[in-house]
């Protein structure tokens, strides 16, 4: 268990997190995710004790971790995966950390075998990929057996067949009841591996919800219409909350109002119409539609779909989604 009060870093003039307060519960999964510089690295590093707070508090399994006699076994984070740049081989590695806190050799052996490292597990660690350098750090997570695990982007630079790995390995350590906070910066990802999400947009929490509700609640928001009669319909339609974008003349992006609505409008106007499209958000699209306003720096590439950067003004604010 994780609980973040008012949790909050600046550095000089710049406000790194700002008064956050979460928690993450024992027994699944916690997505962090937020844009990049949001404040998710340095959330999870005043986590473990490695930035100091500006304001607020944060403990884990309900002391903060410096007060933890042996915290290598309450929390097993994985922070930097370059930061181990050593001549040693991983084997040496993790057995000179097992040393230092009292654990058993034993265990060495096993997390090498849970985090596949077997083949290089007598290679310097200076040498490795990235991937083999995430592994490596998990393997050093996993070390103490924590109850509560903390990886931040833990599949940067991991092929496909390590993402499908770290997502098992995730959803099973989490099924044996132990805390899982894990950050990335790709819903997409999130969406396959957590049951609860935390989004950060420049440093404040923007939503804290199941994956479900997230979606859920995104979702339904947008109707396609597309008819001869799109001026005359607009007319009909506008009203307080409802906004309309349109792409080209037949055709409209209406929220705030629902699929119902618009078909026996247009119904009673006689008006024709050629589509009537609930559009189901993806889970990738609540995230853009959450996040557009907190990005630190939008490229013109940003992949948001053109009804995202319409559709402004829609009822689902980030405000209206965060608990
Ligand atoms: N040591 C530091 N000194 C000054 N500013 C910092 C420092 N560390 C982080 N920041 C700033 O704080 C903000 C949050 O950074 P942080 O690394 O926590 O974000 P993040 O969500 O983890 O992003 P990323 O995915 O890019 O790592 C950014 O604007 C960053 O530039």
């Amino acid at each position: 268990m994780i609980e973040a009060i008012g949790l909050t870093k600046r550095y000089g003039a710049k406000t790194a997190v700002d008064g956050v307060s979460f928690t993450v519960a024992p027994g699944k999964v916690t997505g962090f995710l937020g844009p990049n510089g949001a404040g998710k690295s340095t959330t999870m590093r005043m986590v473990v004790g490695l930035d100091r707070p500006t304001g607020g508090t944060v403990t884990v399994n309900g002391r903060p971790y410096a007060q933890h006699r042996s915290p290598l076994r309450e929390v097993g984070a994985l922070l930097d995966a370059k930061a181990v740049h050593t001549g040693r081989s991983a084997y040496n590695h993790l057995l000179a950390m097992a040393a230092t806190h009292g654990v058993a050799t034993s265990r060495v052996t096993e997390v090498i075998e849970m985090t596949g490292l077997e083949p290089v597990a007598r290679k310097r660690v200076g040498g490795f990929s990235l991937g083999m350098g995430q592994r490596l750090g998990i393997a050093s997570a996993l070390l103490g057996d924590p109850r509560t695990l903390i990886l931040d982007e833990p599949v940067n630079g991991l092929d496909p067949e390590g993402v499908l790995w770290v997502r098992n390995l995730v959803r099973y350590l989490a099924g044996e009841g132990r805390t899982v906070f894990l950050s990335s910066h790709l819903m997409s990802e999130m969406a396959l591996t957590a049951d609860h999400i935390i989004v950060i947009g420049r440093g404040r929490i923007i939503a804290d919800a199941p994956v479900s509700d997230i979606v859920g609640r995104a979702s339904g928001t947008t109707v396609r219409v597309r008819s001869p009669h799109a001026t005359r319909l607009v007319e009909l339609l506008s009203g307080p909350g409802i906004t309309v974008t349109s792409s080209e003349p037949s055709s409209l992006e209406i929220t705030g109002t629902t699929a119902q609505a618009i078909g026996e409008t247009a119904a009673s106007a006689q008006l024709v119409l050629h589509e009537l499209t609930p559009v189901v958000s993806s889970l990738e699209d609540a995230y853009m539609s959450l996040t557009q306003d907190s990005v630190e720096y939008h490229s013109t590439t940003t992949g948001l779909h053109p009804h995202h950067l319409g559709a402004h003004a829609a009822t689902t604010t980030p405000e209206g989604l965060a608990r």
